[in-house]
């Protein structure tokens, strides 16, 4: 009956509960960290078997004791007695400290490695893998899940084994001295068994569940927290709150179904515990009354009962932890196993230096196996020349920009790098041959001199000053009270739009690649922030291949080659003059933008026609 009621507690989240990696193969992948440190585990498994074996050493005295030196009054063997339980207590003592100090030794180093696998594998993933996935959620599982592991392989599995071993030492020990009594011990134990398969597999669904509820209120905290600005200006701060404690109640009520379980099962394992003690203590006393055992044996039967029952105990505790630590390893396992889309060839090859000519050639994209973005896309970008790609919102320009840095990979098609199929390249090798600079201008929390040189780890201190003078970020960088060194994000010193994409350009311009991708910020800027940021621009895309991403058309009018797009295909080409002759899309997005310019150029091409 019991039993219907942790399933029917269970079965509240069917879908939930369904197990995925089973048991073993978590275990034995958990494992896999366990044998790389394997000494100091190895060490605190002798430590904490010696302890076990110590631990058996006290009932045996008591027996001793009460059989021996008691009947005899053997009063001289008292101190004796006492010295060897002090000295048993010493013993103890030192190999629980081993025991602690091995574990957590092994349980740092174990953690350390998990850690920086899934952080490095994180890092090797394709930005598809990021499109998918929500900050928050990589947060939780790289610190609460590792934390729960940790957990687990600091202390806790230090326990079950110490269990394990005292359990073992005992139950043999108790064959040998009374082999009824032990059988009458452990007449409970199949249903304890039995009981204990079943919660592990309940709970296990009960704590995925929780997780992934901590998981959605990281997500919450994470978004809210980054984007408060929009929250604050839309005044959306109640209708933010009230959504947060939707979630966060529904986190609380994962949480409270799995103590509910576990709480059940603590109860019905304490009295099937309890139900073999009186067994023991029945018949033991039968058998000491018709003198098949004496009053000392009893007694250490007693004690050892006691010794045992605690690893049972425990084990419910134990248990319950350990279902928290799979789950969690099952979580950074799944994501440990996504692969990369982007996968490197293995027999890649390394490019050092490029011409700098790229050319898609019937390419064809579709983001996540969905609607193609990108039709039959033809382009020839040759060496040192400046290509734009112009057209509406959405018309899959920055999709172009993205498959030239091989951040995605084409449906169809192929483009290539000078000869290389960009598929051909290591990853790593094609990144440093070209410089991006994104929509968005990333700046990571360090000084403006760290943000500079992460385009060049090893820059000196000129080339760092030289890419930010050539990036005309120098002045306002001076104008700081700490110049280079001023701390750039929370508490340090704030940029503004312009200011920001100055210094994307200068890390870039540090990197100094000869293919440059630039996906043009969308944000206005007013007229001098504007010329300043030409000026760098037209510096940067001096004597190399660029592909510019343009939303001002006024970046670009000087463009070897003007592209227009609409809706993943090209629908002309040509320089600034001859597109605004031909009088097409270019000429009505022109038009658009610059409404008195277009006029003036219509009059004076008027003028000059006639
Ligand atoms: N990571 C993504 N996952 C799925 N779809 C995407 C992704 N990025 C862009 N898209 C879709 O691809 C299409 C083209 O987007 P893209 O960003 O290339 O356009 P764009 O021409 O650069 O637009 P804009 O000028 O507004 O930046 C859009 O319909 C967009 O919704």
């Amino acid at each position: 009956m019991k039993a219907n009621i942790i399933l029917k507690i269970a079965k509240e989240e069917p879908d939930k509960l369904q197990t995925r990696a089973s048991f073993t193969q978590l275990i034995g992948r958990l494992f896999s960290y366990v044998w790389q440190n394997k000494l100091p585990f190895f060490v605190a498994l002798l430590v904490i078997f010696g302890l076990s074996c110590v631990q058996v050493l006290i009932p045996q005295i008591t027996r001793y004791t009460i059989d021996y030196i008691i009947p005899t009054k053997d009063f001289k063997a008292l101190p004796w007695v006492a010295g060897a339980i002090v000295s048993i207590s010493l013993l103890v003592g030192i190999l629980n400290f081993l025991r602690s100090y091995m574990m957590s030794l092994f349980g740092q180093r174990t953690i350390d490695s998990i850690r920086n696998d899934l952080y490095r594998h994180i890092q090797k993933l394709s930005i598809s893998f990021f499109d998918n996935q929500r900050t928050g959620d990589l947060m939780s599982r790289l610190s609460q899940d590792v934390n729960a592991i940790g957990n687990l392989v600091n202390n806790d599995i230090a326990d079950i084994f110490a269990d394990i071993f005292t359990f073992v030492v005992i139950v043999a020990y108790l064959f040998t001295a009374d082999w009824q009594m032990t059988l009458l011990l452990l007449i409970t134990w199949p249903l304890m068994i039995y009981l204990n398969q079943l919660f592990a597999k309940v709970l296990r669904g009960a704590y995925r569940d929780v997780q992934q509820q901590a998981a959605a209120v990281n997500n919450q905290i994470q978004d809210t927290i980054t984007n408060i600005n929009v929250i604050k200006s839309f005044g959306n701060e109640k209708y933010e709150i009230d959504r947060f404690s939707e979630q966060s109640r529904s986190y609380m009520e994962a949480n409270i179904r799995a103590v509910r379980l576990w709480s059940l099962f603590f109860p019905i394992i304490d009295i099937l515990n309890n139900l073999s003690n009186v067994v023991v203590l029945v018949f033991g006393a039968w058998e000491v009354m018709v003198g098949r055992i004496t009053i000392g044996e009893l007694a250490a039967f007693l004690g050892y009962i006691n010794l045992v029952t605690q690893p049972i105990k425990r084990s419910t505790k134990l248990m319950n932890l350990l279902q928290l630590a799979l789950v969690a390893a099952e979580r950074v396992f799944e994501i440990m196993d996504t692969q990369p889309e982007v996968v490197e060839k293995e027999e890649a090859v390394t490019i050092t230096s490029v011409l700098g000519r790229m050319k898609f050639e019937n390419v064809e994209f579709a983001y996540n196996k969905r609607e193609a973005i990108l039709h039959d896309f033809n382009l020839e970008i040759k060496p040192g020349t400046t290509v734009a790609l112009v057209g509406s919102s959405g018309a899959g320009k920055s999709t172009v920009a993205k498959l030239a840095a091989r951040f995605y990979d084409p449906t169809k098609g192929r483009i290539l790098l000078d000869e290389y199929d960009l598929r051909d390249l290591t990853v790593e090798s094609l990144r440093e041959q070209i410089g991006i600079v994104s929509q968005e201008t990333f700046l990571l929390y360090g000084t403006v001199r760290d943000n500079i040189a992460y385009g060049k780890l090893d820059a000196t201190e000129e080339e760092i000053v030289e890419a930010a003078k050539a990036a005309n970020a120098h002045q306002f960088i001076m104008s700081f009270p700490e110049g280079y060194n001023s701390i750039i994000g929370e508490r340090g010193v704030r940029l503004s739009g312009g200011q920001r994409q100055r210094l994307a350009i200068a890390r870039v311009l540090l990197k100094n690649t000869r293919f440059i991708v630039l996906d043009e910020a969308t944000s206005a800027l007013d007229t001098e922030s504007e010329n300043l940021i030409q000026e760098s621009l037209e510096r940067l895309f001096k004597n190399r291949t660029s592909l510019v991403i343009a939303h001002r058309l006024s970046t670009i009018q000087n463009a070897d080659l003007i592209v227009v797009m609409e809706q993943g295909r090209i629908v002309e080409s040509g320089t600034h003059t001859e597109l605004l002759d031909r009088s097409g899309r270019y000429a009505q997005l022109h038009a658009l933008q610059f409404p008195q310019k277009s006029e003036t150029e219509a009059n004076s091409e008027l003028v000059y026609v006639s």
